[in-house]
């Protein structure tokens, strides 16, 4: 075992408690295949499944082991598998809204109706590097988005700008992104022609797990193979696109760097949607909620009212109308989220109940 490689510390250690007098032993799991888990200890690798009484206890799509997972785990003699007894409190993850019934539809792209649910993506991340590209492709919106996403998972945010190379104007595209990413260093870099690379490296260290967030085309691949290395992307990825030579990724993995630090590859991080209570806007909107409150009424909509504490913020220049324009899209994403959340959590008690019953 060589749990501290893979990023084990002290937070994991204490939850292991519990189990260490038991036999079991904990894990990362850096892969999931259908129903069998990748899992390395450091040194070895381990085939995992769910255990029975496991299985039996989840109901969420949540409570399954994702991607980064620490999971507690038995070895069984003459088995090629482990089974897998229990996840480990998370320190940090990334989960998106899961439709998990009929009845959807994706309008101004939200996915509204049929029932949701939190699905984890990546677990236990210390670092997210937020990717803009510095071409005709730059977003500031989607970074904005980002930014609430990266707060929410608990990880460290970095905001990297790529492909510097293209682009003349470098400080007004700063400039655009400070006003939306209050705090969080950013990096202007070319990954394709190494340009200021080292800047990044110098952010990443030993046993960090990092997760890359980003629109496509963006040099999320680019990136991750700088950082990786092309021998660990030809090692350890499943498949290449054909014709291209693209690296694709095809299902969650967790590459390891010699150097000690780790990177969470998912389709589904490339896809991330909002997920979470209305409060998560609390520290990615923190210019904006300044001025919330201070209305002259209550229960002001900022629209017309005399004495809007929001209309003024605008007129004066200290938050762009733009800026409160996506504080209100992205409350509006949460807020219908959360309720049908709460249909959801009275669905699944009925489900508990129901198992209970017939089985007592
Ligand atoms: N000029 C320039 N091009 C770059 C740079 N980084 C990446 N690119 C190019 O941008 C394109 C997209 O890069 P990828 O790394 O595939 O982007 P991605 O974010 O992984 O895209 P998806 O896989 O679609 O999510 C490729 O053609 C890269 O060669 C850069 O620093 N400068
Ligand atoms: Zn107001």
């Amino acid at each position: 075992m060589n749990l501290e490689t893979v990023g084990w510390n002290l937070f994991f250690e204490e939850h292991f408690y519990h189990y260490k007098n038991k036999g079991l032993l904990p894990g990362r799991v850096l892969g999931k295949n259908k129903e069998i888990y990748t899992i390395t200890d450091g040194d070895k690798t381990f085939y995992g499944k769910l255990s029975g009484k496991f299985r039996y206890k989840i109901n969420l799509s949540k409570d399954f082991p994702a991607v980064g997972d620490w999971v507690v785990f038995q070895t069984k003699e003459n088995s090629p598998f482990v089974y897998i007894q229990a996840v480990l409190p998370r320190k940090s993850y990334f989960s998106r809204k899961q439709p998990i019934s009929g009845g959807r539809k994706i309008k101004n792209g939200v996915i509204v109706g049929g029932s949701t649910e939190e699905q984890i993506i990546a677990s236990n991340i210390d670092k997210v590097l937020i990717i803009g590209g510095l071409d005709g492709d730059f977003d500031i919106r989607r970074i904005e988005r980002y930014v609430t996403l990266a707060y929410n998972s608990g990880a460290v945010p970095i905001i990297i700008l790529n492909k510097v190379d293209l682009c003349e104007e470098v400080d007004l595209y700063i400039e655009q992104v400070r006003s939306v990413a209050l705090g969080i260093p950013i990096l202007t870099v070319s990954a394709e022609k190494n340009i200021n690379m080292s800047s990044l490296l110098g952010h990443i260290h030993s046993a960090d797990t990092i997760a890359l967030l980003g629109s496509s085309g963006v040099g999320k691949s680019t990136i991750t193979n700088f950082l990786l290395g092309e021998e660990i992307q030809r090692k350890q990825t499943i498949s290449k696109a054909t014709g291209k030579g693209k690296h694709t990724t095809t299902s969650a993995e967790l590459l390891i760097h010699p150097l000690g630090y780790m990177i969470i590859d998912t389709p589904g991080l490339r896809e991330v949607q909002l997920w979470g209570e209305e409060d998560i806007l609390e520290e990615s909107f923190k210019d904006v909620i300044a001025f919330l409150g201070k209305c002259k009424y209550s229960n002001c909509n900022h629209q017309t009212e005399s004495g809007c504490a929001i209309k003024e913020a605008i007129k004066d220049g200290m938050i762009s109308e733009k800026r409160f324009e996506s504080y209100q899209n992205q409350f509006d994403e949460l807020y219908k989220l959360n309720k049908k959340r709460t249909q959801l959590d009275i669905q699944m008690s009925k489900k508990q109940k129901q198992r209970k019953l017939f089985r007592f």
